[in-house]
């Protein structure tokens, strides 16, 4: 992994994107949310599938999901601690920033958040979102929620919101990934099994191919995937830099009804077809992800896991970023640098593709099954 400067969208485009230095006073970690009991189960999808067109039967089955682990999703109590990761981390080296934290889907909501922030004084607000990459579900909705948030909660033209970049190609969020990676290849070597019987397979969200498309801004040319795709392949990519094993993007998590198309290969299937192959053993890098939440141990530990059992080869799931000590720090100096205004150049990034932007740019991430809705952080419209 190595630092890229001179490779940033701002040169790649000619357009400014760093941000002057703000006197920023508190944190806000905005995350997904997830149910916490079997009485939240149903009332928690209805808020993550509110004007989605995501079948009944989809909702039983994920329900499903969350009611084999007791109806509680492990998010909560993830972000729960990486708060307080962060909090330790922010004193450990002496900078008085406190860190709320609110959800898109379930208590604490962002709201609850802002309004707490407000109560202590605070005014001028730094987000995190815990998605890594560019598409409408993992950025340009945390903008639409913190604008809503503001107006439902009267605190418009009183408190403001920026958010850190996505954070993607930061080495924060890479390292992890890295660790996980060259730990399984040695594993399955000293197991004998040979770098070409090897598969890595990098998984991530599948979303519509439609909100792929748009990911990202308009005029950077990512192709049909969009950025969303775009950046997922660089990332692998660095964190393949040095070994020999083959290694591919595949999507997992799909929802949405079978008529709309959603980015494939999916997972099951493309276990099944390196099995047919000769391929006797995958490496499972969950690269869409911050922590193991539902997606990671239902979708992944449960059936992937399965799949590749049901076809005779050995498989690992790699860690997540979770609370690693280089991510928390990581999430760290990405708020830093914005209070501090650090310039492109100095800023850490390990793919070509960043650092990526402080404002989204126009028209960044839009969706156009759901049509316009407000967004902070953003240049209008
Ligand atoms: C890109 C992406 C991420 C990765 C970025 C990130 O990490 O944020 C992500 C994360 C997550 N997705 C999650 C859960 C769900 N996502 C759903 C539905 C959807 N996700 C989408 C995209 C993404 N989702 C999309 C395009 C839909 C279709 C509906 C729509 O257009 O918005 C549904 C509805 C039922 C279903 O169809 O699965 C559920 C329950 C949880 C919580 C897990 C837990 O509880 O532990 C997390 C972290
Ligand atoms: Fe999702």
């Amino acid at each position: 992994m190595s630092l890229v400067p001179g490779a940033s969208p701002a040169a790649a485009s000619g357009a400014e994107h760093v941000t002057e230095p703000v006197a920023y006073d508190a944190i806000l970690l905005a995350s997904f949310g997830g149910p916490e009991g079997q009485d939240d189960v149903i009332p928690f999808l209805r808020n993550v599938t509110r004007g989605r067109g995501i079948p009944d039967e989809r909702l039983e089955e994920v329900a499903h999901h969350y009611r084999a682990f007791g109806g509680v999703s492990p998010i909560n109590d993830q972000n729960r601690e990486l708060k307080a990761a962060m909090e330790a981390e922010l004193a450990r080296r002496g900078i008085d920033l406190p860190v709320y934290w609110g959800n898109r889907n379930w208590e604490p909501f962002v709201t609850d958040a802002l309004r707490e922030a407000h109560a202590d004084g605070h005014t001028t607000i730094i987000a995190i979102g815990t998605s890594a990459y560019s598409s409408y579900s993992s950025c340009r909705q945390y903008r639409e929620d913190f604008a809503s948030a503001l107006s439902e909660t009267g605190l418009e033209g009183v408190v403001t919101i920026d958010k850190v970049r996505q954070f993607f190609d930061h080495p924060g969020f890479v390292e992890p990934f890295v660790e996980g990676v060259t730990g399984a290849l040695r594993d399955f070597e000293s197991q004998g099994f040979s770098a070409q019987d090897t598969h890595v397979l990098f998984s991530t969200h599948s979303i519509p191919s439609t909100d792929a498309a748009k990911s990202g801004p308009a005029d950077r040319g990512f192709g049909e995937g969009g950025a969303y795709a775009a950046q997922h392949l660089a990332v692998a990519e660095a964190v393949m830099a040095g070994e020999s094993a083959p290694w591919s993007l595949v999507y997992q998590s799909r929802s949405g009804p079978p008529t709309q198309p959603w980015l494939e290969p999916d997972i099951n299937d493309e276990i099944a077809r390196l099995a047919a192959t000769g391929v006797r053993a995958v490496v499972i890098v969950p690269l869409g992800f911050v922590s193991d939440h539902m997606e990671v141990k239902w979708d992944l530990d449960t059936e992937a896991l399965e799949t590749a059992g049901e076809h005779g080869i050995a498989a690992v799931r790699v860690p997540t970023p979770g609370v690693h000590a280089a991510f928390v720090s990581g999430l760290v100096d990405l708020v830093l640098e914005r209070r501090d205004g650090v310039p492109v150049s100095e800023r850490p990034a390990v793919t070509p593709l960043g650092p990526w932007y402080d404002v989204c740019r126009p028209g960044c991430c839009e969706n156009v099954r759901l049509g316009f809705k407000p967004a902070l952080a953003g240049l209008q419209p």
